[in-house]
């Protein structure tokens, strides 16, 4: 039976035969990890953000990491890419553990991520956004620096890599604008754009669709589905559910720090773990028997994309706190990482 919304390219369908024999079910085993996490802890002060059993990554496929606000998520995401250090636990990525390996080696090697808010920065111009996305500069070293045909050679190469992303993501007319100037939306592009001039294997997206307006959703959520079909594995973690019941092969759910449910996204939209998963994240009062029934069928509604999904409050499915929250997630997001990459004071919020 065709599953509606996923595709039916040549990708989409290698990805659901791939998943097909795949447990639905916390720490499943897949063919082929590019991904995989064993036992990972981070506390902060008495508060356990991720707790993390095993998990593991299919390569090649697109899989949603999804849950409440608080789930543990993006600190998850600072984890496995070297942007913060669990208390205890080993990752691999293709094999190799990335236990103590810093963030820009995890990207060297492969695996590349963006941000919650976007870490564009803004005062250079959209083609000096791409080329700092380039990983292993030959003039980066004393020695490189030396030998300037090496490293001339190399920027004309990144220059024309840079076009034709700008030209794939739609940017080029962007070219030699100030990334400050652009929309929310396109500094999204950007910064996906900027993460493929890594050529990475594994593409992190930490909310894609934050922020940005709905004319632009569809082509975003295409560039997604295009990384599939060159054959990159993509991660994301996303609260728009529409998003990720459309392009996901297979969903990740994450509650209190840990990993509750795994499957394809229609068994995972209607399993009553995770729907009260989300409704317990965001009650902390008592209800009244009826405002429970009615948030209740409110979040089935939203997760299995009925009649209801679009007008039912956002409350019900964890996205009601989203400015709030994704503001406050993004300062820890920006307080875990490294000095050296902090780029604050150009980021946008979400808009
Ligand atoms: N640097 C930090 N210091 C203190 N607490 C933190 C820090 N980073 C995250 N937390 C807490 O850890 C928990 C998990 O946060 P995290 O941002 O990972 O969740 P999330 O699932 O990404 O949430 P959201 O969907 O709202 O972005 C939250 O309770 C958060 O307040």
């Amino acid at each position: 039976m065709e599953t509606p919304g996923r595709g039916t390219s040549a990708s989409a369908l290698r990805a659901r035969e791939v998943l097909a024999d795949v447990a639905h079910e916390p720490g499943a085993k897949k063919p082929d990890p590019i991904v995989v996490a064993d036992h990972i802890t981070r506390s902060f002060g008495g508060l356990t953000a991720v707790d993390v059993e095993h998990v593991e990554v299919q390569r090649g496929v697109i899989t949603a990491l999804i849950g409440p606000n608080g789930a543990g998520k993006t600190t998850f995401f600072n984890l496995l890419t070297g942007f913060d250090r669990p208390d205890s636990g080993d990752w691999s990525f293709n094999g190799t553990s990335l236990n103590k390996v810093p963030a820009y080696k995890v990207a060297r090697m492969g695996m590349v991520r963006t941000f919650q808010l976007t870490k564009v920065l803004s005062k250079l111009t959209v083609i000096e956004n791409m080329r700092v996305g380039a990983t292993g500069q030959k003039g980066e070293t004393l020695l490189g620096a030396m030998f300037k045909p090496m490293w001339q050679r190399q920027e004309t190469d990144n220059t024309k890599r840079a076009d034709s992303l700008l030209e794939r993501f739609l940017l080029i007319k962007k070219r030699e604008d100030f990334a400050g100037e652009l929309s929310g939306g396109q500094r999204k592009l950007l910064e996906m754009a900027r993460a493929l001039m890594a050529d990475p294997e594994l593409v992190m997206l930490d909310e894609p669709m934050a922020g940005v307006n709905p004319a632009l959703k569809q082509s975003l959520l295409g560039h997604v589905k295009s990384l599939r079909d060159d054959g990159r594995t993509v991660l994301f973690v996303e609260h728009d559910m529409d998003m990720v019941r459309d392009i996901s092969d297979w969903v990740i759910v994450m509650a209190q720090g840990k990993i509750i449910a795994e499957g394809p996204p229609e068994s995972v939209m209607g399993d009553q773990r995770v729907i009260d998963a989300y409704l317990g994240a965001h009650h902390d009062e008592a209800l009244t028997f009826e405002a429970e029934e009615k948030i209740h069928a409110e979040a089935s509604s939203e997760f299995q994309g009925g009649p209801a999904a679009s007008a039912a409050p956002r409350a019900s499915t964890g996205t009601t706190e989203r400015t709030g929250s994704t503001a406050a997630t993004g300062e820890h997001a920006a307080a875990t990482e490294p000095a050296s990459t902090r780029t604050d004071d150009h980021e946008d919020g979400p808009r």
